[in-house]
């Protein structure tokens, strides 16, 4: 149950922060690694899942239908992506078991969108029908693209005629596939969704992308490398295949043992802290490849005044007490918009983020939850047709409301390490991604983990 009323006192900086902040795992890689481990054809693990309110979703959305999820604590010691020992990769693990898939089955995807995506395709290979509800926004984010292209693809979907939630996959067994067309302007996940079943359906999937500019490209990329990493053939625009268009070959998953990077978006709130305070956050374990977008904040941050260094400690982020505006197009990584727009507000010059209008469509309207909320501390920012225009103006404190938005709430928490007085309402909504957020705010102001 969300409750509204109840705000939480930012913490205040007392100074430059100090610490190494430990992030739990990504959110996309876990639930990628959810649905390709209960496709696939034999048994895998997941080392290091993030357990969260969207991650467990997706757990229970998949035993739902009848595959074996089960919570271990293993000795095991996987290696980790260039052979380096993973020091925490014997600890606790999800051991996925595949089944044949079932339904009647009912899947809660609360407001996950990787959920409300990512699973309908996968009923779609259940023997009997599936029914998928969530939050109430979650019947206002486009889903349109994975149910025409379900239907397109050989599937009986009954949504009401609405184009979204709530809705019943009829599964029949398997599916036929093939090529199908969709305009995925408004989400990546729609491509994403298609292509994380497609190697199970009769014959594959070829997916084309017809509308305006696609967000998220990286998403995809991750899409892609972990199907490939699964044993799939997939074709892309980047390996000489045409624009826009994706192909999966039908064929068997294997089963993975799989160590899950630490989620770098939710890296972003700490990073900002040490920008803000002029400080220093390091985040182990930074992977030297990722297709994860917040790897952009090197850049994004290096140029909004803060210093980068990535080597075996991790990445270490040192503020250098300059905050830069920054003119960027963040399309390709829209989810790290609300903390680039908490330190723009606090820097020395103007910003324009750009080319994420599909943000009106997230958690909530964020474009138009960021102007509110920032402009209610006494900031200066205005919505354009595609993004953010930021005049930084000395803040003040007051309530931050968050419309059930995790990323609101850690921008909130942002703007309080350096303005007196602002409360966050309803800090718990950072459960959809990172439970122990204000456990791990508070840690790194203690300097809990800093260097000696
Ligand atoms: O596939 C994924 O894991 C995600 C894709 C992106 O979605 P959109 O393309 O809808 O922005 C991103 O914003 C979301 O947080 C996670
Ligand atoms: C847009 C986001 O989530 P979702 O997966 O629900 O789309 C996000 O985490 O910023």
């Amino acid at each position: 149950m969300t409750d509204h009323t109840t705000v939480w006192p930012a913490p205040l900086a007392s100074g430059a922060v100090d610490a190494t902040v430990t992030v739990p795992g990504s959110k996309s890689v876990t639930n990628r690694g959810l649905v390709l481990a209960a496709l696939a054809s034999e048994p895998g693990w997941l080392r290091r899942p993030l357990r969260s309110r969207d991650t467990l979703l997706m757990a229970e959305g998949l035993r739902a239908m009848g595959v074996g999820i089960e919570e271990t604590v293993s000795s095991s010691s996987a290696p980790v992506a260039g052979g380096r020992a993973a020091p925490e990769a014997g600890g606790e693990a999800w051991r996925v078991i595949p089944a044949g898939l079932h339904g009647p089955a009912g899947v809660d995807v609360g407001n996950a969108g990787t959920v409300m995506r990512f699973l309908p395709p996968v009923a779609a290979l259940a023997d009997g029908p599936v029914h998928f509800d969530g939050d109430k926004r979650s019947h206002e984010r486009p889903l349109h693209g994975v149910i025409d292209a379900l239907r397109a693809l050989g599937a009986r979907v009954d949504d009401g005629g609405r184009g979204a939630l709530p809705l019943t996959v009829h599964g029949g067994g398997s599916l036929t596939g093939g090529a199908v067309e969709i305009d995925a302007s408004s989400s990546s996940q729609f491509v994403s969704a298609l292509l994380l079943s497609g190697a199970r359906f009769n014959q594959g999937v070829e997916v084309r992308h017809t509308g305006g500019p696609l967000p998220s490209i990286p998403h995809i990329r991750m899409t892609v490398e972990m199907l490939r990493a699964a044993g799939a053939q997939v074709d892309t625009p980047e390996s000489g295949g045409e624009p826009n268009v994706w192909r999966v070959t039908a064929g068997a998953l294997l089963g993975r043992d799989l160590v899950v990077e630490p989620d770098l978006s939710n890296a972003q709130p700490f990073l900002a802290a040490a920008l803000v305070t002029g400080g220093r956050v390091t985040i182990p374990d930074w992977p030297a490849h990722t297709t994860q977008p917040g790897d952009a904040l090197r850049e994004i941050f290096t140029e909004m005044g803060g210093r980068c260094e990535l080597d075996e400690h991790g990445l270490t982020l040192t503020g250098t007490g300059r905050i830069h505006g920054i003119d960027v197009d963040l399309s390709e990584v829209g989810e790290l918009t609300p903390g680039i727009a908490a330190v723009a507000a606090l820097a020395d010059s103007e910003s324009r983020l750009r080319g994420v209008a599909h943000l009106r469509l997230h958690e909530t309207d964020r474009l138009a939850a960021l102007t509110k909320e920032i402009n209610g501390l006494g900031g200066d920012v205005t919505e354009t047709g595609d993004g953010l225009v930021i005049r930084p103006r000395p803040l003040r404190g007051g309530i931050f409301h968050t419309y059930e938005d995790h990323r609101l709430a850690t921008a909130g928490a942002v703007l309080g390490l350096v303005v007196e007085g602002v409360e966050v309402e309803n800090v718990a909504t950072t459960a959809k991604t990172l439970p122990d957020f204000p456990e791990l705010w508070s840690a790194m102001l203690e300097g809990d983990g800093a260097r000696g």
